[in-house]
């Protein structure tokens, strides 16, 4: 699990983050939901270190981060994987040699043997298992998240961070992401950050959201509780979204037709 305290943040004079407190629980995919603007990245950057909070202090499974000793803070580190926006692929190396990357700098105590094997399993789970050898230009925008993804889990990652990632695809490739972070993140029992605006992810894989508004959070709850949150904010936010997953679910519950449709098209995302 890993806990906020009154985090809080101000970039020359101007508060992005008032104070937040929220939990990301184990074992499931939380959301960070909210508009443009409203400080998810921020917040998200304070969490993995990359910017320091003004007030306030993050803890992961029960270790504090912030402000805490060096080596603490890279164990610490060494458990979080990264899925960036646009993937963040390094164009000069192939689809393994980039899910190899966090092996060689992270777990010098592996063999080549054994991260050779290990950069062969992440493709295959993410259903990558033939495009080792290619490089991120060959590859679609789906497939470099895929790759993004085998990347941030490969060296067995505890928490796994996800900024935006159904940025840059179509509605059907947004899915199969979903499912894919969904999947993952209960089959390896990690804890998993969505960051998102995408109101059909929340349909999708929201076992834990949190709305952010205006650098505060509002409203947490789960995806069956969020079509009745009494917000005013909230229910704006969800209403000026597009609800075309939501309908594909009801779809599907109904009519059971096009989720059929749909699957047989998804090896090729
Ligand atoms: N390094 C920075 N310096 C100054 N201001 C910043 C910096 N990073 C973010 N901000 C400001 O903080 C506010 C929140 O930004 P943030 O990127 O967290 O929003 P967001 O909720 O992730 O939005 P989006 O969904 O559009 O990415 C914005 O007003 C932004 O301009």
């Amino acid at each position: 699990m890993i806990e906020v305290h009154n985090v809080q943040k101000s970039f020359d004079g101007n508060q992005v983050l008032r104070g937040i407190n929220c939990t990301f629980e184990t074992g499931k995919c939380n959301l960070l939901l909210g508009g443009s603007g409203t400080g998810k990245s921020v917040l998200l950057q304070c969490i993995v270190g990359l910017m320091k909070p003004d007030i306030g202090s993050i803890t992961f499974d029960g270790t504090v981060f912030t402000n805490n000793k060096v080596d603490i803070k890279q164990e610490i580190r060494r458990k979080i994987g990264m899925l960036f926006q646009g993937s963040a692929l390094f164009d000069s190396m192939t689809v393994a040699e980039n899910v190899e990357f966090p092996l060689k700098m992270l777990m010098t105590e592996m063999s080549r043997e054994e991260r050779l094997d290990r950069v062969e399993f992440c493709l295959k789970r993410v259903g990558l298992e033939n495009a080792g050898t290619k490089m991120p230009s060959e590859i679609s925008g789906g497939m470099k998240k895929r790759v993004g993804i085998a990347r941030a889990i490969a060296p067995n990652c505890t928490y796994l961070f996800c900024d935006e990632p159904n940025s840059g695809l179509d509605p059907l490739t947004s899915i199969k992401i979903d499912e894919l972070i969904h999947e993952i993140t209960h089959e390896y029992g990690i804890t998993t950050v969505v960051v998102t605006h995408d109101m059909n992810s929340v349909i999708e894989i929201g076992d834990h959201i949190i709305f952010l508004y205006k650098g505060q959070k509002l409203w947490d709850g789960n995806k069956d509780e969020i079509l009745n949150a009494k917000v005013p904010e909230l229910k704006e936010f969800i209403f000026s979204s597009s609800l075309v997953r939501a309908a594909k679910k009801v779809d599907d519950e109904t009519h059971g037709g096009l989720a059929a449709a749909t699957t047989d098209e998804a090896i090729n995302i």
